[in-house]
């Protein structure tokens, strides 16, 4: 990371076991603030793993990860589940909203839970930003997949967190919904200082980041600032052990 960039969240030499696999082997890593930083890498290569662990949903076997300048390492389960719902945001590639309650219902719901009362104003943006003001007294079935992933990202940042975590936001998606997926996170980014961390296997997903997360057997191999979805293809399909013409 530049000096001077302050980081947001910080891995130190974690790792994560399961049984004899090892998902994650050592890796410290830096994800600087107001920043879009994707994570890609071979299949099994630990990125999954690398987003849960720096996103505080699973605690790692060994090593120390710290959010806004808090070790969440140690925290109780109970303490960590309210940080991460004042502090964190997620987009899943399967959207995961309430199929029963409107798309307006599913938006404010984490701020419901968590006691906060919603920033009409940041709220009606992020809106206005997805192009779902006219969505939002629907239902989310009612809704086209790459309008549901824009209802989850109005979720993710309803209550202004300091990272989004997004796991292959757009893996369900079509092309066209994918780019204007990724065309907005990046808006998000880049106009409202928003900090994004998204795993992707997709080198076109990744190239829309400001840098990428190269990993393989559990292990960071590189940070590539501004990688072109091309080099980002060849690398992946080496590390695959594909030929590359
Ligand atoms: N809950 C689990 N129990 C056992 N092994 C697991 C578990 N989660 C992940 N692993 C193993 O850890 C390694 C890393 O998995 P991970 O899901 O992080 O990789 P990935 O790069 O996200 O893969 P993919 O692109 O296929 O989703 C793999 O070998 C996987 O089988």
């Amino acid at each position: 990371m530049r000096p001077g960039i302050e980081a947001v969240v910080t891995l130190e030499r974690v790792s994560k076991t399961y049984g004899d696999v090892v998902a994650l082997d050592d890796v410290s890593l830096a994800f600087p603030r107001g920043r879009f930083v994707a994570v890609m890498g071979p299949s099994g290569s630990g990125k999954s793993t690398l987003l849960q662990a720096a996103a505080a949903l699973e605690p790692p076997t060994s090593g120390e990860i710290t959010i806004c300048g808090v070790e969440v390492t140690r925290m109780s389960e109970t303490r960590r589940t309210e940080w991460r719902r004042k502090h964190l945001g997620y987009v899943f590639q399967s959207y995961n909203l309430l199929p029963t309650v409107t798309v307006e219902d599913n938006v404010t719901l984490p701020l419901r839970m968590a006691g906060v009362r919603p920033d009409r104003a940041w709220l009606g943006q992020l809106i206005d930003r997805m192009g779902l003001r006219d969505r939002m007294r629907h239902l989310p079935t009612e809704l086209s997949g790459g309008q549901q992933q824009r209802a989850a990202i109005v979720r993710a940042l309803a209550a202004r967190p300091d990272v989004v975590f997004a796991d292959e936001p757009t893996g369900a998606l079509d092309l066209r919904s994918a780019a204007h997926v990724l065309d907005l996170l990046r808006e998000l980014v880049d106009d409202l200082g928003q900090t994004v961390v998204m795993v992707t296997h997709d080198p076109a997903a990744a190239a829309r980041a400001h840098d990428t997360v190269v990993m393989a057997d559990g292990r960071v191999l590189d940070v590539l600032p501004a990688p072109t979805a091309e080099d980002l293809a060849v690398r992946l399909a080496r590390l695959s052990g594909e030929r590359v013409a």
